[in-house]
């Protein structure tokens, strides 16, 4: 096996310009299966944007390519493109409050993945309960669900049709110490499953625990790709976040 066809997701040169602002510059970053791969970067950096031109949700790149699984997907909906087994979360945890833990798995296993009988068992949405660690009663309503059985709930939704690559956009957000590590631990599950990841996050030390590698965009463009330890270290790292001047 040659070393490419390890790759599951690529960007080549991807880019999106909303009026005169470039949120996304010419991105290339390549993921190889069963890899952790993290992405940092301040406010505004275009972190998001990336994940929305990967998945075509809800936009395309006006340049560029993305490769997932052998096929160029830039120009294929969002629906091909989960049905292909890349799924993603949001920063916001979509939760339909009215609906049962259960029924809100259903939504997700509804999107993408393998065929229609397996999709829908009851039996494959509780292996996805169990995935992200949310125990308790299946049927019981999610409106009374604290933030991280949430962020668990929406993950089981996108693990359910068994996708191959999830992209996470900030699971971390507003989790308190305790909660982040319970989040670690979980996304170390699932990454023992099999699935690959691509984690937005600003809380680093997530990154830290679980990428394999890492890399910072700035201003729409990748400034530094590479192990966690190092990227973090890497003055121009530091800069980004702090601004000119601090690294010295
Ligand atoms: N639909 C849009 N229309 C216009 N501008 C947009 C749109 N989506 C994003 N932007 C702009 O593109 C830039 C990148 O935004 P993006 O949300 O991708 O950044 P981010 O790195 O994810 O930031 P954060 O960490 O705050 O979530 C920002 O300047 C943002 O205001």
């Amino acid at each position: 096996m040659n070393g490419d066809s390890q790759v599951i997701l690529a960007a080549h040169e991807v880019g999106k310009s909303f009026g005169s602002l470039r949120a996304v510059d010419g991105v290339s970053m390549s993921v190889t299966r069963d890899e952790v791969f993290g992405l940092a970067g301040p406010n505004g950096a275009g972190k998001s944007t990336l994940f929305n031109l990967l998945t075509g949700i809800p936009i395309r790149p006006d340049s560029g390519k993305v490769i997932f699984d052998g096929h160029e997907i830039q120009n294929r909906s969002p629906r091909w493109i989960a049905k292909a087994g890349l799924k993603r979360t949001f920063q916001t945890e979509a939760v339909f409050e009215s609906l049962s833990v259960l029924e809100n798995v259903r939504i997700g296993s509804a999107y993408g993945g393998a065929g229609k009988a397996r999709r829908w068992a009851p039996a494959r949405c509780r292996e996805a309960l169990d995935a992200v660690e949310l125990g308790g009663d299946p049927n019981r309503p999610a409106d009374g669900l604290s933030l991280i059985d949430r962020k668990r709930l929406m993950i089981a939704g996108a693990l359910v049709s068994g996708p191959s690559v999830l992209l996470l956009d900030e699971p971390a957000a507003g989790l308190d110490p305790a909660d982040q590590d319970a989040l670690i631990r979980l996304l170390a599950g699932v990454r023992g499953t099999g699935v690959t990841m691509v984690i937005i996050e600003h809380v680093l030390s997530v990154l830290e625990a679980l990428a394999d590698r890492m890399a910072v965009l700035d201003s729409g463009r990748i400034i530094v790709t590479g192990r966690p330890a190092e990227v973090l270290s890497d003055p121009r790292v530091v800069e980004a976040y702090l601004g000119p001047g601090a690294a010295r």
